[in-house]
């Protein structure tokens, strides 16, 4: 009999999961899955269970809560040499990584998406030993994913970010910057750089649009220096994905990507600290199989 492992955050959103879990169980359990489930007790605690469930070799682990808890099991699952499949139940505040996979909000249509078995092999980021799934990145705006709190995130979406950082605006400041990537070196001032996997990046659907979840690159996207009103004007154009020919902008794709700063520059990792530049960022390709929906996998076919 196969096994899966449900992996939950109790206190992601809205606690809805806690009452629906008796039913998720049952079924897991008719569609022939020996199910067990463990709630998270604190950080970090997701990624000791999902390392126990691959050295387990469970068939399944299911991980439910938002980007923050799908980060932890996927980090808990990359080092192993037999990984589980993935299945996500997104139910936090912040769920990038479940809307680029076009997973579905609602409970019981992500079991829907797991049960009907559709799979892909995606790839996965590594920066300094930890890895991510959506994106890593350094400069100061970057340090808006974690100085929004999700109570303003869930109440005001997007609009949250916007205020938040037109407060830091005055703040931000260009730093020298030695980057390397597949090969080729560079030095700029820069404002911030994104290494993106998907390209569902805090609410900007079109940041990245040529990221690709499976083709083992990211994408990688520098911002050079420039000025506050050069710096808006970006913004809103990047809104409608119409900033990457601007020529403070460089956008390309690569495998490893190497940055170092002259200036202390903090690591945002899937929108949490991740520690002190430099880094070093190596994408690890087809590295996790994770249940999709079939439209989504139907459009990825169609776009490879
Ligand atoms: N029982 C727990 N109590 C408090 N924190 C927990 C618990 N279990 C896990 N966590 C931590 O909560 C973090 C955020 O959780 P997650 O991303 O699933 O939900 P969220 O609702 O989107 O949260 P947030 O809005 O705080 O980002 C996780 O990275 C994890 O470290």
């Amino acid at each position: 009999m196969k096994r899966a492992r449900i992996i939950y955050n109790p206190t992601s959103g809205r606690e809805a999961f806690k009452r629906e879990l008796p039913t998720v169980l049952e079924r897991f359990e008719v569609a022939g899955y020996e199910t067990s489930a463990h709630a998270t007790t604190c950080e970090g605690d997701a990624t000791r269970a999902a390392r126990v469930a691959a050295e387990r070799h469970f068939d399944l682990v299911v991980a439910v809560g938002g980007d923050g808890t799908i980060n932890e099991v996927i980090n808990g699952l990359a080092e192993q040499a037999y990984r589980p499949k993935l299945g996500i139940i997104p139910t936090g505040t912040t769920n990038d990584f479940a809307r680029a996979l076009w997973i579905p909000r609602n409970i019981e249509r992500a079991v829907d998406v797991i049960l009907a078995g559709q799979s892909m092999l995606i790839d996965i980021g590594r920066v300094n030993g930890h890895h991510f799934m959506n994106i890593a990145g350094g400069g100061k705006l970057t340090e808006l994913t974690y100085e929004v709190p999700s109570k303003l995130k869930t109440m005001l979406g997007q609009l949250a970010y916007y205020m938040k950082g037109i407060e830091m605006l005055p703040s931000l400041k260009p730093t020298h910057a030695r980057i390397e990537y597949d090969g080729t070196a560079i030095e700029e001032d820069i404002m911030l750089f994104l290494v993106s996997n998907t390209n569902s990046v805090a609410g900007f659907e079109k940041l990245a649009p040529n990221a690709k979840l499976d083709d083992g690159l990211f994408d990688l996207l520098i911002l050079k220096k420039m000025n506050l009103a050069e710096f808006v004007r970006i913004a809103t154009l990047a809104q409608r994905g119409a900033h990457l020919d601007d020529k403070r902008i460089i956008y390309t794709q690569a495998k490893h990507i190497s940055v170092e700063t002259d200036d202390k520059m903090q690591l945002n990792i899937d929108g949490e600290f991740g520690g002190m530049l430099p880094g070093e960022f190596l994408n690890l390709q087809q590295h996790i199989e994770v249940f999709t929906p079939e439209n989504f996998l139907e459009k990825h076919h169609g776009e490879s």
